[in-house]
């Protein structure tokens, strides 16, 4: 089971993900309460080995801007969120970065349609914390996708033999307000996941 932590704007955290097994760390770029500059992006980054990806998050940016920020970023993935047009995939191929289309389950589940790496199949407000019927998705998305919205500790488990998914991605439920990343909740998320699946 593939584990995206998402969110994270600080070091501790950073490193608990790292060492609690995590394959990719999100840095949100875009609007959010978890928003963080790309330099600041850039120096937790560096606290990343090799073998963890580490993925900028937009979420209605041009290709120009996601772009720049990504670079500014140093980050190995962008992941475009909502209803991006293949063509800013088309636009970011050049970047070299492993590319991540994140939507709801309302959107085109065939990962690669968009010339994306990982699908990302989400709530349909990104970042909400709210479970959704992820049950409802079984069986249609394909390839490399992870299941979003709403994932914690507790849930993870029942989500994965819902839905069936390659992957997990959580932000809300490793945190203890909003915003505010738990070490622990990091810890057992990664745990539960690995157990699910
Ligand atoms: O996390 C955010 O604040 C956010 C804001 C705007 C666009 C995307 C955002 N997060 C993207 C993610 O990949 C989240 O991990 C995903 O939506 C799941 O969030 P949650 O339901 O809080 O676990």
């Amino acid at each position: 089971m593939y584990v995206k932590i998402c969110g994270l704007s600080e070091p501790e955290h950073v490193t608990a993900a790292v060492e609690a097994g995590a394959d990719a760390i999100g840095f949100v770029l875009t609007e959010s309460p978890r928003r963080v500059a790309p330099e600041r992006a850039a120096a937790l980054a560096r606290l990343v080995p090799g073998h963890v990806l580490t993925v900028g998050v937009f979420r209605g940016e041009d290709p120009a801007t996601v772009r720049a920020a990504a670079l500014a970023a140093q980050v190995g993935a962008v992941q475009l969120h909502g209803r991006h047009p293949h063509a800013d995939f088309t636009a970011l191929k050049d970047l070299g970065a492993t590319l991540v289309r994140a939507v709801d389950s309302t959107a085109d589940l065939r990962c690669g349609a968009f010339d994306e790496d990982l699908l990302i199949v989400d709530a349909p407000r990104p970042g909400s914390g709210l479970p959704w019927d992820w049950a409802a998705v079984r069986g249609r998305p394909t390839g490399r996708w992870m299941l979003a919205g709403g994932l914690s500790p507790a849930n993870v488990a029942e989500a994965v033999a819902a839905a069936d998914p390659w992957g997990v991605d959580v932000s809300s439920g490793v945190e203890v307000a909003p915003g505010v990343k738990d070490s622990a909740l990091i810890r057992s998320f990664v745990a539960q996941a690995r157990r699910a699946g």
